[in-house]
C-alpha cells in the first residue's frame, strides 16, 4: 500500500490535503450542533426567550448551509484524487504488462491480469475516496463527542471514555478474523475470470462434445468456494453492527440514569443530557462508519498487495536498450549453439542441446510430432523467451545484446495461434509499419495468398475486424497474421505452424511466394506436414525437445528414422485420401 501511495499519490497532493481539511470543518459543524441544541433549550425553551430560539434556528441553518458547501468541495476532490490514482495505476499496469515476456504472462494468466487492473483497481480508486471523504470524518466525531462530552460534566463524560475502547475490542477481534477472507475472495475471483473465458473462448468445442454440464459443475464450485469465502467473511463483520449497538446502548442507558440523577440534583440542566444523548448518538454513528471503512481498507489492501506484486514484478526478457547495434554482414541470419529452454515451472526442458545454423536467404524447416519442442525453438528468435542455457544469435549478434525493437525488425514472427485485434483489416496489417502504404499492405496480402479473399470484402482494408478477429475463417485469420508479418522486411521471417488451416494448394502457393520476397528473408517454417518442410534447404527433426536429424529432405529420408516414419504416415494418409 505504501509503495502505491508513495508513487501515485504525489500529483494529487493538494487533494488529499485539502479534502479531509475540508471534511473537518464539517465535523467541527456537526460537534456543535448539539451544543446549540442544549443552548436553545435550556435557554431559549426553559427560559422562555424566542430570541434565543431564533438565534439558534438561524445558527442551525447556517452551519448547514456552510456544512452542505463543504461536503460538496471535499466530495469533488474526492472523485479527483480517486479516478486520478486510478487511472494512472492502470496505465502503469497495462505499461508494465507490455514489458512482460511470454514468461511472466505464462506465470500469472491473463484472467488474474484482468481482474487486478479492473476490480483490484476499482477497489483501491474506492479506498482513496474515503480516505478523503471519511477516514478523518469519522475518528474526529468520535473523539469530538467524547471531548464534548467531558466538556458538559466529567462523570458522565467517562460513560463515553469505558464505551470507546470496548468497541475498539470489538472491532480487533472482528476484523482480524475477517482480513484472511478478504484476501481469499479476490483469488477465488480470478478463478471464476478463469472460467468465464474459457467458457465464453471454448462455447464451439464445448456445445461439440458435449460438456455444458461438466463446464456448468465447474462454474458452481468454483462460484460455491467464492460465495463460503464471502460468506464466512460477512458472518464475522455482520457480528459488528450487533455488537456495536449492545455496547452503546448501554452506554445512552447510562448517560440516560446518571444524567437523570443530575437533573434532579441540579447539578446539570436537560439540554446538557439532551446534548450527550446526541454525542453518544454521535459515537455510535461514528463507530458504525469506522467499522464500514476499516472493511474497504482492509480489501483495498489485498488488493493493494495484487497490483504491487504485478508492478514490482520485473519481466525475466530485459531490452537490450534503445541504441541500434551494428550486425555482422555475411553471418548466419540465425544461429542456435547448444541451446536448451525449460519453461517455467515446467517439469522437463523443451529442448535440449539444440544447434543449427541458419545461412541469409536461407530455409529451414523444422519438423516434430505434438509437444516436441517446435514452438518453444520458435519463440526463442524474437526473444518471446530467454534460452535457459546456449546461445541464441541473429544477424551474428546475441539477440539479448540487441535491442527488441532492433530484433523484432530483423524478425518477422509469425506466431501459431493467429490473432487478430479489432479494428480494421489495415490496422491489424500496418503492426510492422505502421506508415505501411496501400501497395505495400496489398503486396503483402498476395505474398500471404489473402489478397483475394481481402479483396472480396466490400471494405477491402477497410473491413472490420471483430475481437479475436471471429469474423474471419480459421484459414484466413492465419494468413491476415502472415501478411501483417511480411508488410516490412525482415531478415528472418519466422512461421510457426502458420499453413496448418491451409489447403495444400494454398499451402505450396504461399511457401512458393516465401522464397520470392522482396530482399530474399531466411526462413523457420514450422510445420507438422512433410510436403511443407520437404522443399526446405534443410530440416530439423525435433523429439521431445532432441534434434533427432538435421539435413536435407533427401539426406533425412535415407538416414533419419523418425523422418523416414513422418514421411511415410503422412504418404500413406494422403493415398488413402
Ligand atoms: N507455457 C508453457 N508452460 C509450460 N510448459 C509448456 C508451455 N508451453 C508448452 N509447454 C510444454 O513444452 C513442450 C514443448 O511444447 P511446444 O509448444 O514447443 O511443442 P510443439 O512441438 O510446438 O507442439 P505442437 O505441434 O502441438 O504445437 C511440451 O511438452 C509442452 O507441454
Amino acid at each position: 500500500m505504501e509503495e502505491l501511495a508513495r508513487r501515485f499519490f504525489p500529483p494529487y497532493r493538494r487533494y488529499l490535503i485539502w479534502g479531509p481539511v475540508t471534511k473537518c470543518l464539517e465535523v467541527g459543524f456537526d460537534l456543535l450542533t448539539p451544543l446549540v441544541i442544549a443552548w436553545m433549550i435550556d435557554s431559549g425553551v426553559n427560559a422562555g426567550d424566542t430570541d434565543v430560539i431564533w438565534q439558534g434556528v438561524g445558527l442551525l441553518a447556517g452551519m448547514a448551509f456552510l456544512g452542505f458547501g463543504v461536503t460538496l468541495i471535499c466530495q469533488k476532490m474526492a472523485s479527483l484524487a480517486s479516478q486520478g490514482v486510478g487511472t494512472d495505476i492502470r496505465a502503469a499496469l497495462i505499461e508494465k504488462m507490455g514489458t512482460f515476456s511470454a514468461a511472466e504472462l505464462d506465470r500469472f494468466g491473463a484472467p488474474t491480469l484482468v481482474t487486478r487492473t479492473t476490480n483490484d483497481v476499482n477497489q483501491l480508486q474506492l479506498a482513496i475516496s474515503m480516505l478523503i471523504r471519511q477516514l478523518i470524518r469519522w475518528p474526529a466525531l468520535a473523539v469530538g463527542s467524547v471531548v464534548c462530552a467531558l466538556a458538559i460534566d466529567v462523570p458522565l463524560g467517562l460513560v463515553f471514555c469505558v464505551c470507546l475502547p470496548v468497541l475498539a475490542a470489538v472491532f480487533y477481534l472482528v476484523m482480524s478474523r475477517s482480513v484472511p477472507f478478504f484476501a481469499g475472495m479476490q483469488a477465488k475471483l480470478d478463478a471464476i475470470g478463469r472460467l468465464v473465458r474459457e467458457t465464453a473462448s471454448g462455447v464451439r468445442p464445448i456445445r461439440a462434445f458435449n460438456r455444458e454440464a461438466f463446464q456448468e459443475a465447474r462454474f458452481r464450485e468454483a462460484s460455491q468456494e467464492q460465495a463460503d469465502m464471502a460468506v464466512g467473511a460477512g458472518r464475522l463483520t455482520a457480528l459488528l453492527s450487533p455488537a456495536t449497538f449492545l455496547v452503546m446502548n448501554v452506554g445512552i442507558a447510562c448517560v440516560l440514569w446518571l444524567g437523570g440523577g443530575s437533573v434532579t440534583a441540579g447539578r446539570l440542566e436537560q439540554g446538557q443530557v439532551m446534548a450527550l444523548i446526541g454525542y453518544m448518538n454521535q459515537l455510535l454513528v461514528s463507530i458504525a462508519y469506522i467499522a464500514n471503512l476499516v472493511v474497504i481498507f482492509t480489501r483495498a489492501a489485498a488488493s493493494a498487495e495484487r497490483v504491487e506484486e504485478v508492478l514490482a514484478c520485473e519481466p525475466t526478457v530485459t531490452d537490450a536498450g534503445v541504441c541500434e547495434q551494428p550486425t555482422e554482414t555475411g553471418a548466419p541470419v540465425l544461429e542456435m549453439e547448444r541451446v536448451s529452454f525449460s519453461f517455467p515451472n515446467a517439469g522437463r526442458p523443451a529442448l535440449m542441446d539444440v544447434s543449427l545454423v541458419l545461412e541469409p536467404g536461407q530455409s529451414l524447416g523444422v519438423i516434430g510430432g505434438t509437444g516436441s519442442g517446435k514452438s518453444a525453438l520458435a519463440s526463442l528468435v524474437p526473444r518471446l523467451y530467454d534460452a535457459t542455457e546456449g546461445s541464441v544469435r541473429v544477424a551474428g549478434r546475441d539477440v539479448r545484446d540487441l535491442p527488441l525493437s532492433q530484433l523484432r525488425r530483423l524478425v518477422a514472427f509469425v506466431p501459431q495461434r493467429a490473432e487478430l485485434v479489432s479494428g480494421t483489416v489495415r490496422d491489424n496489417l500496418r503492426w510492422r509499419g505502421e506508415d505501411a502504404t496501400d501497395d505495400e499492405l496489398w503486396a503483402a496480402l498476395e505474398a500471404a495468398q489473402a489478397a483475394d479473399f481481402v479483396r472480396r470484402l466490400p471494405e477491402g482494408l477497410d473491413a472490420p475486424v471483430e475481437p479475436n478477429g471471429r469474423n474471419f475463417s480459421g484459414g484466413q485469420r492465419q494468413r491476415l497474421t502472415v501478411a501483417r508479418a511480411l508488410v516490412e522486411p525482415s531478415a528472418l521471417v519466422v512461421l510457426d505452424d502458420s499453413a496448418s488451416a491451409l489447403d495444400y494448394a494454398t499451402d505450396a502457393a504461399l511457401r512458393r511466394a516465401l522464397a520470392h520476397l522482396p530482399g530474399s528473408p531466411a526462413r523457420l517454417v514450422i510445420s507438422q506436414r512433410i510436403s511443407t518442410v520437404s522443399s526446405c534447404d534443410q530440416v530439423l527433426v525435433l523429439d521431445q525437445g532432441q534434434v533427432m536429424g538435421l539435413g536435407t529432405h533427401d539426406e533425412l529420408l535415407a538416414g533419419c528414422p523418425l523422418y523416414r516414419e513422418i514421411a511415410d504416415s503422412q504418404l500413406r494418409q494422403e493415398e488413402a485420401a
